[in-house]
């Protein structure tokens, strides 16, 4: 049994990556790929590099062959589990649409609207029931009896019968004072007494009164457990476990009642003929949508990599990325696909269309959630969930899948809230970081201290911003200083490349004219020593991978790069990493530096970091040709295109990010090696460490022998103690 094994994975999936030499999972993956499989709803924060993809994409290939074997076998009509409708259990299918349950526990997340739910069975003729409902987060929250007739807004029309958080009883929409107002961690105990037609409500165990009384024709209708929730949530107990508070005299829970008085809510099951099990071809079951091209092409050459030995019936992957012919991409959709990777643009305007259905989506995944919501595809993202069905035809629950280095977002925690049904969140360290295989430092570049500058006989190609501008050596202006800065960085480049004798690195510079003009110098400099290639925006989509690919293959030595390669990029065993320019978006530096120092290899990032400011850049929304042959170089302020880039604040704010002060090297780019006790060869795997689950068994070992001999002592003692 292969170690992935262990962990539920089957063993065509875990005989590939067995092949691939991942011979255990990484920390992350042992923790999500067990909670993924149980069904759950996934926030993945951990480290760059740390073996994210797999993490999700191994257990959603298993879960979607495993469907798809299942649908294989079904056939005739098919009843959607028939336990769910005869259990006690709040309704998956009698419910608002933004109100999420598991059946026991219901949860709304909306802010602004009420959504309800009613439970899958209830009680008519005869009898006394209690039932108790715990309010388990905050928010507004309302409980207690609604009948068949009965919308879901509990309490809103005369067929049902409802206890709010803020004290009110309701029924036909009059709202009257009654009892206390309850919130969170309060038990309500909801009762009905069917003989007397009275309901009545306990909390925390105090009866706090009649309630309302059922007139007669009321009381020959069934009576549903029910609730309605506005950004809450609420915990049921119907009697199938202890309930917290003593059920009042003369009542019974309400899942002892007798099978006679029973009746199953017609709202709360659904027949699926055999047609909607059977998904149309361009229906897939999992969406994984990435921020960039190249990363999409990448997890989707995992996904193939991984489902090697899947077979029977073999799953289909579609790549679905912006820059290719959607004529193409719809024809290769309808002849079937079981899971799409794509880029959320061409995405969105597919499943509009409708060349992409969602009728069977059961996985909706989210890679480098944060970037995604910093692109602005917020929106977007809010759109499809509402899109995809929370349950399939087959009865099964859309599972939510998030992950980055740098989940803790403010907006990504509200986007969770809105959207995620309560996720697990698979968390390491509890914060952004950087992986300890990652040895990153900041080489000031300071025009006014070293002023090797004024005498560059050649130099690269800066961005124009001071064209105009009186700069001329002598004149320390801050144009002059800053054109300085321009050119000194790459000079420092050239440095940090033959200092550390690099002979593979990323190169990250802020636009996409920085990349080109240093790919330029670069080739100029004509020797094989300097062998680039660039990639961005403006590139074409083929040129653009065809440039990545060189670059992996080691046909060349250096990736020039903006931003767009910042994440999820994973060249192997890649041991160099150069910011010519810190990114404005701290998250991004993170994600930057992550490129080296993955899968436990050692890697070194360096930021040049300008001591003085920058001019710099910045076409915005006004700027109608987005930056191409614009010329304004005012200020942003004064409706231009240009900012001062003041690079020492974002290093601060880096630095406060992550909650640690970044080594800083001298101009000569020597880098101390004292922090890895000299032994690292960067891009090689550590010396006497082995993945973070090896150590661990081996931290441990000490202390379980210990605990042995422990054992093994207290066992004579007490043996003498017998023959004493
Ligand atoms: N269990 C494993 N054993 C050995 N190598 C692994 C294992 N899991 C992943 N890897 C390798 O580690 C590298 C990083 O994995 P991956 O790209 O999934 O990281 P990530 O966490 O998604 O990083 P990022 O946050 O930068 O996107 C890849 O080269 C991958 O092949």
């Amino acid at each position: 049994m292969t170690a992935f094994e262990e962990f539920g994975v089957i063993p065509e999936l875990g005989k590939a990556v067995d092949e691939m030499e991942w011979l255990l999972p990484t920390d992350v993956q042992a923790e999500a790929i067990p909670s993924i499989l149980g069904g759950g709803d996934v926030l993945m924060a951990a480290e760059t590099g740390s073996g994210k993809t797999g993490a999700f994409c191994l257990p959603i290939l298993q879960i979607v062959h495993e469907t798809l074997r299942d649908l294989k076998k079904v056939k005739g009509k098919h009843k959607v589990s028939s336990a769910q409708v005869t259990e006690w259990r709040m309704s998956f299918y009698d419910r608002g649409t933004a109100l999420a349950t598991d059946g026991l526990r219901c949860q709304a997340r909306e802010q602004k609207e009420w959504f309800g739910c009613r439970a899958t069975t209830g009680v008519h003729g005869s009898g006394r029931y209690y039932y108790e409902s715990t309010v388990t987060d905050e928010g507004l929250c309302r409980v207690g009896w609604a009948t068949e007739k009965a919308n879901l807004d509990l309490g809103t029309d005369k067929f049902s019968y409802g206890f709010g958080g803020t004290g009110k009883k309701s029924n036909n929409r009059q709202f009257d004072d009654y009892g206390e107002a309850f919130g969170i961690h309060d038990v309500i105990g909801c009762l009905l007494n069917l003989q007397d037609g009275e309901i009545t409500f306990t909390k925390n165990g105090k009866n706090l009164g009649l309630a309302f009384r059922v007139n007669d024709q009321m009381k020959r209708e069934t009576f549903y457990p029910a609730v309605v929730l506005k950004n809450a949530e609420m915990l049921f107990n119907f009697g199938e476990s202890d309930f917290k508070n003593k059920i009042p005299d003369g009542y019974i829970a309400l899942c002892r009642a007798e099978k006679s008085n029973v009746r199953v809510n017609p709202y709360a099951s659904q027949t699926a003929p055999q047609e909607d099990l059977q998904p149309k071809p361009n229906a897939p079951q999992a969406i994984i949508i990435e921020p960039s091209r190249e990363l999409a092409e990448q997890t989707f050459q995992q996904l193939e990599k991984f489902k090697k030995y899947l077979k029977d019936p073999t799953i289909r992957e579609y790549l679905l990325i912006g820059g290719q012919s959607s004529k193409e991409q719809i024809n290769e959709l309808n002849k079937g696909v079981d899971i799409v990777v794509a880029t959320p643009g061409r995405l969105e305007d597919l499943i509009s269309q409708g060349y992409v259905q969602l009728t069977h989506c059961r996985f909706f995944v989210l890679d480098e959630a944060d970037g995604l919501l910093k692109q602005g595809y917020g929106g977007l993202i809010d759109r499809l969930h509402q899109k995809i069905p929370k349950l399939t035809s087959d009865g099964r629950r859309l599972q939510m899948i998030v992950c980055s280095a740098t989940l803790h977002d403010f907006e990504v925690k509200k986007m969770a809230n809105r959207l995620m049904h309560f996720p697990t969140w698979v968390d390491l360290k509890g914060e952004d970081a950087v992986p300890d295989t990652v040895h990153h430092c900041v080489v000031m570049v300071d025009p006014q201290k070293d002023i090797s500058w004024k005498n560059l006989r050649q130099h690269v190609n800066t961005d124009g911003v001071h064209n105009k501008d009186n700069v001329r050596p002598g004149n320390n202006n801050p144009e002059t200083l800053s054109e300085a800065v321009k050119m000194m960085k790459a000079e420092y480049c050239i440095r940090a490349i033959r200092e550390h004798k690099m002979d593979r690195a990323i190169i990250f510079c802020r636009t996409k004219l920085d990349c080109d003009n240093l790919e330029n110098y670069l080739k100029q400099l004509g020797s094989s020593e300097f062998s680039c290639v660039c990639l961005h925006a403006d590139r074409a989509p083929n040129e653009r991978k065809s440039n990545l690919q060189k670059f992996k293959d080691k046909y060349v030595k250096f990736l020039i790069c903006t931003d767009v390669a910042a994440r999820g990029i994973d060249v192997t065993g890649l041991p160099f990493m150069i910011n010519i320019t810190l990114p404005d978006e701290k998250s991004n530096y993170v994600h930057r530096i992550g490129r080296v120092g993955r899968a436990e290899r050692m890697g070194l990032a360096i930021s040049l970091v300008s001591s003085v400011p920058e001019k710099v850049w910045y076409h915005g929304q006004w700027c109608s040709s987005r930056g191409k042959s614009c010329w304004n170089t005012n200020l942003v302020e004064q409706r231009g295109c240009c900012i001062w880039y003041n690079e020492p604040s974002y290093l601060a704010e880096i630095e406060e990010h992550l909650g640690c002060t970044i080594q800083q090297v001298d101009s000569d780019i020597k880098v101390p090696m004292n922090d890895f006790d000299g032994k690292v060869t960067y891009g090689q795997k550590r010396v006497n460490t082995g993945s973070g689950y090896v150590d661990h068994v081996k931290q441990l070992v000490p202390i379980v022998d210990e605990l042995a001999e422990l054992e093994s002592k207290a066992q004579s003692i007490f043996m003498r103690r017998l023959m004493m």
